[in-house]
């Protein structure tokens, strides 16, 4: 053991005593079971859905309740509790309007706060005393640990007890008070939350996702091809940001770009009214709950042609100057006979509809009109400039990944690029080829590269940033082709079809699934795969569990764009010491839904796998540093105090 390092070790731990403790406690926490997982993904911008899904714990917060007071209370009282552990402020309002007197009311405090108490104590069994002290509310930790940890059986105590309930409440305190502990108790029933990719577009909110998962106590991402086209753009690449801005387009969100991330669109209004008139291809999807006037909704519909058309001339270039991206194919607006308004796709010609071409020269179609370059230039600069936008990019690249390993399993949004075979596809980057672990890993330092380096737009690196987003080889996306074109041009729906990778079809097979775990040096044995961006269309009767409950797909569709076809509102994943449960969550509606009748659609489950014998902290990833730290210590015990 290096000396110097037990030197500086001995400066923390610098008493016997200090050493024995932390040994102590390092060994006794190993030996807890192990906190609850939670996992979402494709959340899409619908934060009112996912908050709901945070602070019910997807079912735990409920069980949790049911479980100690089914035998004594109603469906009703349970129903009124759970909605106060879940929306605490505005509950604490419904049932102040309900009260007719102050006495009643107090009552109430007294009772609830009691009740609350109970169930954090039944929700913090299985965590340290000092884990607990960090998840309660700050100003009222003296006070919770008292009732808390009531030792006293001689009942000498109990008018002290009382006295604490009282004061509270006539102190003013109690509102505050239930707030917290209602907090408090989110918190306990999830450890840890993983994000499966999928934060950003097409629903309206992703800023105050990206805010609460700041904030959350423990968290990790894996991104997304929706997050990396945010990264993409943030870190230089025109035709990224030309992507987000169209999907804000598509979507009715451009409240993002301006209000939320303050991005001037000025200059690309005034473009698009020079240039383009109302178009049914283009005009956006809406918001049910934003009263647009028509005024509103022709002007969203020109700048959603303005910047699809420069989207598609910035992508000819890319694809000219990376041969191995094998995406020529994409090279659609060459392929164009002007005169006819007609395209060649394969062998097929297609008569083109709601064209928008104005801008667009017939011989050299990559061009952008010096206006179009000005207009992109000063978005950049915008983007590039946008404080919140800094801060909610950098929270990416700090707790997200391509891929992450966690306690045996492994995530990724999309897919390991495979043959029809079976075998690891290669991509060929420069002179080198690349193939599963190593393809994602290479991809991610790219991405980073891109990242760290926002002033260079059109490098490799940044040019990376966008093929993950939409090429065949990249694990976030892992279709040949993106159709967006046809969609928007072509009328004959044989076009939109985006080809799957083979791996989205062979991932039901169990051997293939143990291939990548092994792939990963992760134990085929004991690991899972979890995935999201494949809606998985419950409604015809697909699987999320595949491959004998070896791989797990968790996007059951957050976003709203696509409860039509998976027929459900999301799945969530939760691990626990007992195994690992699938909950299936039905559409959710309004908090006001929940607050009113109470009721919670939950969420049906399906266990996925079961543990035989409970799992334990030291079995974890946080075990295995625990038990690399008692390591430590133990070397420094020896090396320092017991010579
Ligand atoms: O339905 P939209 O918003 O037009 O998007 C369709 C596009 O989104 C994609 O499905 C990618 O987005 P997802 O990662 O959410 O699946 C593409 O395959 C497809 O071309
Ligand atoms: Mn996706």
């Amino acid at each position: 053991m290096d000396e110097q390092f037990l030197d500086l070790l001995a400066q923390i731990y610098d008493t016997e005593e200090k050493v024995v403790t932390e040994i102590i406690n390092l060994e006794a926490i190993s030996n807890l079971p192990k906190g609850t997982e939670h996992f979402v993904s494709d959340l899409h911008g619908e934060f009112q859905a996912f908050q709901h899904v945070l602070r019910n714990g997807s079912g735990t917060v409920k069980e949790k309740i049911k479980t100690l007071f089914r035998e004594v209370w109603t469906d009703q009282e349970i129903n009124d509790f759970t909605a106060l552990i879940y929306y605490p402020e505005e509950k604490i309002q419904l049932v102040k309007e309900n009260l007719c007197n102050k006495q009643a009311l107090n009552r109430w405090y007294r009772q609830t706060i009691e009740h609350m108490l109970k169930l954090i104590s039944y929700a913090s069994s299985k965590y340290t005393r000092s884990k607990l002290r960090k998840a309660l509310p700050e100003q009222f930790i003296y006070i919770v640990e008292e009732l808390l940890y009531k030792t006293d059986s001689t009942n000498n105590k109990d008018p002290y007890y009382e006295e604490i309930y009282r004061q509270v409440i006539s102190l003013g305190q109690a509102d505050n008070l239930i707030i917290g502990l209602a907090y408090t108790t989110q918190r306990l029933v999830v450890d840890h939350l993983h994000v499966v990719g999928d934060i950003y577009d097409r629903g309206p909110d992703p800023d105050k996702i990206m805010d609460t998962l700041i904030n959350y106590h423990s968290v990790d991402i894996q991104w997304g091809n929706h997050d990396v086209l945010w990264i993409g753009a943030y870190s230089g690449s025109l035709v990224c940001l030309a992507n987000i801005i169209r999907i804000c387009a598509r979507y009715d969100n451009l409240d993002i770009i301006e209000n939320v991330y303050g991005i001037n669109l000025r200059p690309l209004l005034n473009l698009a009214e020079k240039y383009y008139d109302d178009n049914p291809a283009f005009r956006p999807n809406l918001q049910s709950n934003l009263n647009r006037s028509e005024e509103e909704i022709l002007q969203i519909t020109k700048i959603h042609q303005a910047i699809a058309m420069i989207q598609f001339k910035l992508e000819i270039p890319i694809i000219k100057r990376r041969p191995y991206f094998n995406m020529s194919e994409r090279l659609l607006l060459e392929h164009i006979d002007f005169d006819k308004t007609e395209i060649k796709i394969g062998e097929k010609m297609y008569p083109l509809v709601n064209s928008c071409f104005a801008t667009v020269h017939p011989q050299f179609p990559e061009q952008l009109l010096e206006e179009e370059q000005q207009v992109m230039e000063k978005l950049l600069f915008s983007v590039q400039h946008s404080e919140k936008l800094a801060r909610h990019m950098n929270f990416f690249m700090k707790k997200g990944s391509l891929y992450l390993k966690y306690n045996g399993n492994l995530l990724f949004h999309g897919c390991i690029p495979l043959e029809n075979n079976g075998n690891m596809k290669e991509m060929q980057i420069e002179d080198k080829t690349y193939s599963g672990r190593k393809l994602l890993d290479i991809l991610e330092y790219y991405l980073r590269y891109a990242f760290a380096h926002p002033e260079v737009t059109d490098d490799l690196a940044t040019d990376i940033v966008w093929y993950i987003w939409t090429g065949e080889c990249s694990s976030l996306f892992g279709k040949r082709e993106m159709t967006t074109f046809e969609r928007y041009f072509i009328k004959d729906k044989d076009t939109y079809k985006e080809r799957k990778n083979p791996y989205y079809h062979l991932r039901e097979n169990e051997e293939i699934c143990r291939k990548i775990l092994q792939e990963f040096e992760m134990n085929p044995d004991y690991g899972h795969i979890i995935n999201g961006h494949t809606p998985v269309k419950e409604i015809r009767g697909e699987n999320p569990v595949k491959a004998n409950g070896k791989l797990v797909v968790i996007d059951g569709g957050f976003s709203k764009a696509y409860q039509s076809t998976t027929g459900i509102a999301g799945y969530t994943l939760l691990y626990n010491s007992f195994g690992m449960q699938l909950v299936a969550h039905q559409k959710f509606n309004s908090k006001e839904d929940v607050l009113c009748s109470g009721t919670d659609l939950l969420s049906i489950k399906r266990l996925v796998d079961k543990e035989l014998e409970r799992k334990l902290v030291r079995e974890t990833n946080v075990g295995e540093s625990l038990l690399e730290k008692i390591s430590n210590l133990k070397n420094l015990l020896e090396y320092h105090y017991m010579k």
